[in-house]
């Protein structure tokens, strides 16, 4: 079975920030990842990761408007110095943190242009940080329209292109059958670049649990295939968090 990770930007809000480590951990979770941490600072939120316990797992570049604006710049054309900037920022909040992953967010755009700004950014961030290991998440045009990465064959090619061993791919499962339609056959795709996977039910965005994925059936298949990374519950609740948590293996619990 996975390790499991909360999405501390979507779980637990029902307290503030600070508290939803705790938690998390006491719900069972061993990690913790939050999108966008950049409005607290980056010691307050280590000292409450440390003291609950967890390994925070990922966060993600910051984007240039997160209230109602494209998310991320890294497929920009011209948005190669706020990209830049953007990634040094990410890059001291994740070293601060001890965060595993860097999320790097494509942002809204589209064409050739696009994807070679993609890679040309990426080959940049992966020079600039070699011990860092970056991802890159296909996201839905639906919950999230005219977003770049919106398919996993542009982001194997894209991934391919830069060529760089800190950068792999972060599978979410929700968007990934939201794209596809068939999330077990899209991981037998591209499970060899994946080095973070999120989890949510599929239609809704809700609990792993009823509809089109099969979770025991995923989770089975990320064993079989030996994948060694974290398994993020990044999912809005449909009432409180942790009357929902019923999907969580109990081995999670000590
Ligand atoms: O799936 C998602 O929406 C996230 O993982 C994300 O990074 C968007 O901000
Ligand atoms: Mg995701």
């Amino acid at each position: 079975m996975p390790r499991f990770a909360a999405n501390l930007t979507m779980l637990f809000t029902e307290l503030p920030m600070l508290e939803r480590f705790a938690a998390a951990a006491d719900a069972g979770f061993t990690g913790a990842e939050i999108l966008f941490p950049y409005d607290i600072a980056a010691r307050d939120l280590s000292r409450a990761a440390i003291s609950a316990g967890l390994q925070m797992v990922l966060i993600n570049t910051p984007p240039p408007n997160w209230a109602g604006g494209p998310r991320g710049f890294a497929a920009l054309p011209g948005g190669e110095d706020r990209f830049r900037h953007d990634f040094e920022r990410a890059l001291r909040f994740a070293e601060a943190l001890r965060a595993r992953h860097i999320h790097v967010m494509a942002g809204a755009a589209e064409g050739p242009q696009a994807e070679a700004t993609f890679i040309a950014n990426l080959a940049w961030a992966a020079e600039r940080a070699p011990q860092a290991s970056l991802t890159i998440e296909p996201i839905n045009r639906t919950d999230m329209p005219g977003y770049f990465l919106a398919d996993y064959d542009l982001a194997l090619r894209v991934i391919e292109a830069v060529g760089a061993p800190g950068l792999g791919l972060q599978f979410d499962a929700y968007h990934a059958q939201m794209i596809t339609g068939d999330v077990l056959a899209t991981w037998a795709r591209v499970a060899d670049r994946v080095r973070h996977v999120q989890i949510a039910g599929c239609p809704g965005r809700h609990e792993p649990e009823a509809g089109q994925i099969d979770y025991p059936a995923f989770f089975a298949r990320l064993d079989r295939d030996g994948y060694g990374g974290w398994v993020s519950a990044e999912y809005t609740p449909r009432r409180q968090t942790e009357a929902g948590l019923g999907w969580l293996p109990r081995r999670q619990h000590p």
